[in-house]
């Protein structure tokens, strides 16, 4: 599986943590910034990975900004993206399960390191049930291909 990851300056630091969980599990990733302290604009960083994942380029993405809300808006503009926005265990379960969620999105100013690294290393292992919920993915994206 290959991964992109991004930040604005307000997910940063976590950013940072999720890319040594993306290590440990030895998950193949790209971290396309903004590696930077400087402010910056969510859309800059999130419309181009949500780009990368729709294309096919990446299977998945990683979004973190301040409160993942804005990284989320912005990825859900992109034809083919299935952002969550996630904070808890149950969600990114759920995510995968019943949205095929391609992307998450994080804030950085909302949950703390340990909870960010469990949400993605479950969102990660969590398949696609199909069924019923791919009627209800396809109707979304028949509303998107209109
Ligand atoms: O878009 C956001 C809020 O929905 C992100 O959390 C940004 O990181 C946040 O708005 C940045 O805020 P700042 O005051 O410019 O640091």
């Amino acid at each position: 599986m290959k991964v992109i990851l991004a930040s604005d300056h307000g997910g940063i630091n976590l950013s940072k943590e999720i890319a040594s969980l993306l290590e440990e599990l030895q998950v193949e990733y790209e971290d396309i910034g903004c590696n930077c302290a400087d402010s910056v604009d969510y859309p800059d960083y999130g419309i181009p990975a949500a780009e990368r994942v729709a294309s096919g380029e990446f299977d998945r993405g990683i979004l973190i900004c301040g409160t993942g809300i804005g990284m989320s808006i912005a990825a859900n503009k992109v034809k083919g993206i299935r952002a969550a926005l996630v904070h808890d265990l149950f969600s990114a379960k759920a995510t995968r399960e019943h949205n095929d969620s391609n992307m998450i999105t994080m804030g950085e100013r909302v949950i703390g390191p340990g909870l960010a690294r469990e949400i993605v290393r479950t969102w990660l292992g969590t398949e696609f049930e199909g069924g019923r919920h791919q009627n209800r993915i396809g109707k979304v994206a028949d509303y998107e291909n209109k």
